[in-house]
């Protein structure tokens, strides 16, 4: 646990010292929960953004993308559910006056639980060395079977109370699990109670004439009123399905663990609308979709999940989460839910207007069924940057600090380092970046000795550094460094596009999803 923490701060020390987050608002001591993208975090974040977009929507010829407002009619939270039901079990400790969601409490328990099934598992892998089978022992090692039947009945009770809103069950559930608070220890626990997490705010000028709104808690609705909208003018067949990205809202009781929970963030989200019926093969071929997504970059199979859940949203009939490996153990990065036509019939409902389609071949009009993919893009952003940070051991017994983002999502893709400050190199390094600045994001450095603003780089995650020396003024040529092998080449200048085009284009990664 203690590696863990130590890791995770050591990310969000190294996401400030490069310019990639800043606490928002942090010369007044910041907000909580709430957080700037600074000049190397807001490229990253564009760049996840453009390679979600790019797979979702332009390389499907059945999706196409829109940008809905914030605000919406308050109406549609009435709709949607969220104003009757869009709450967190919170429970408040009496003694440190700290402010818990319930769940996450037990959940918190459960994870301990897991990692001790994790320690028995890497202390008999060390064991039994090349004979190990992890499902084998999983099942037939008693200790291990017996603690997974434990977090597997806390869950499910959990799921079960929460659903039948038995709050008081929820408390029990934490006192006969003896879970303290995690600041003071107390166990001295009030009741739970249910909080909603949208943020109000008002339009219009007058006291009497404003309206309560709310900041959308989550994109999708958006989607979801403008379904007719796109499907008209867009002369849409079903099945096919609207995208966007945008900013979403939520009053967080606990806000923690840096950008993975935040009050305000941006979702890319994407709803399919389908035949009713279909519902099972779409949410399998999304799920599957997702997965391939997320496999593209590299980031190593082993650090993803499925999550199945048993606690099903009120508008779902089918479930899942694509879990990650962050640095504190594995969590929820995106969700790919089965929505029925639960939202668009609530619409219809609400807003006395027809939501339906006319389906060509069955000759018959219905309210299309929805299955959507929907993902934090601070989330990924945060999966992204904390498994590219790496210490590596070099031969000469020093350590280098870099991040190994995919190069397709790298801020700044080269940069351009003249050997020295004379001599005419700074011009011929300018004039590379005058011609490389129309295809990337690329930079200039000319401050110290070349080794230190190559670990600069490193550090930075940027996967080119290309140096001018002398040698360049007589045969224009350089030298282009590769940030994860360390590896130099000597290469044309004119060649250098090519080079970078070849590591960095979203068609090279992206491909490896078929
Ligand atoms: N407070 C938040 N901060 C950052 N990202 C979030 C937040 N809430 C949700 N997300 C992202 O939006 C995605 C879809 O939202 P959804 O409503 O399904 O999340 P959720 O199940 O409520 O998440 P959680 O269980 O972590 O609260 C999540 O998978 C996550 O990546």
């Amino acid at each position: 646990m203690a590696k863990q923490e130590d890791d995770f701060k050591k990310v969000i020390s190294h996401a400030k010292e490069y310019g990639y987050v800043f606490q928002s608002s942090e010369i007044y001591d910041g907000l909580s929960a709430v957080y700037d993208y600074a000049q190397n975090g807001s490229e990253l974040k564009k760049n996840i953004r453009e390679y979600w977009w790019k797979a979702m929507v332009h390389l499907n010829e059945d999706i196409v993308g829109i940008d809905a407002a914030i605000f919406m009619h308050p109406t549609t939270w009435k709709a949607s559910g969220h104003v009757d039901a869009f709450n967190d079990p919170l429970i408040d400790n009496k003694d440190s006056k700290k402010r818990y969601r319930a769940d996450v409490l037990i959940e918190d328990h459960v994870a301990k639980i897991e990692a001790k099934i994790e320690k028995e598992v890497a202390k008999a892998a060390k064991r039994f060395g090349d004979a190990f089978d992890k499902k084998e022992f999983l099942a037939t090692n008693q200790r291990v079977v017996e603690y997974q039947e434990k977090a597997d009945s806390i869950l499910k009770r959990m799921g079960r109370s929460l659903e039948n809103e038995d709050l008081a069950d929820v408390k029990s559930l934490i006192e006969e699990l003896d879970i303290a608070c995690p600041m003071s220890g107390s166990k001295n626990w009030t009741d739970v109670k249910q909080f909603n997490l949208m943020f109000g705010t008002k339009l219009g000028a007058s006291a009497e004439s404003a309206m309560d709104l709310y900041l959308r808690p989550e994109t999708a609705q958006g989607i979801f009123v403008n379904f007719l909208n796109v499907q008209k003018t867009g002369r849409m067949k079903i099945p096919f399905g609207i995208a966007q990205t945008g900013k979403a809202f939520r009053n967080e009781i606990v806000a923690r663990q840096f950008i993975f929970r935040m009050r305000e963030f941006e979702q890319m989200e994407m709803q399919f609308f389908i035949r009713p019926g279909s519902q099972k093969e779409w949410y399998e071929k999304w799920k599957e979709n997702r997965l391939k997504w997320h496999l593209s970059l590299g980031m190593g199979e082993d650090n993803y999940r499925f999550h199945d859940h048993e606690k099903l949203a009120h508008y779902a009939d089918a479930a899942a989460d694509i879990e990650f490996r962050f640095p504190f153990g594995f969590k929820e990065l995106e969700g790919i839910h089965s929505r029925t036509d639960f939202d668009l019939s609530q619409h219809e409902k609400f807003s006395g207007k027809k939501l339906q389609y006319f389906d060509p071949e069955l000759k018959e009009n219905y309210v299309p069924y929805v299955v959507e993919t929907s993902i934090g893009l601070d989330r990924m952003f945060l999966a992204v940057f904390s498994h590219s940070l790496q210490e590596e051991e070099l031969d000469n017994n020093t350590t280098r600090t870099v991040l190994k983002l995919p190069a397709v999502l790298a801020p700044t893709k080269a940069a351009v380092l003249p050997l020295v400050k004379k001599d005419g190199l700074p011009d011929i390094a300018h004039k590379i970046i005058e011609d490389l600045k129309w295809d990337f994001n690329v930079t200039y450095d000319e401050k110290d000795a070349v080794g230190r603003r190559y670990r600069r780089q490193d550090a930075a995650g940027t996967p080119f550094c290309i140096t001018v020396d002398h040698q360049s003024l007589e045969d224009q040529t350089v030298t282009i460094r590769h940030r994860d092998t360390m590896e130099q080449q000597r290469v044309a200048i004119s060649e250098l596009k090519a080079i970078i085009h070849k590591e960095v284009d979203m068609r090279t990664w992206l491909q490896r999803m078929e």
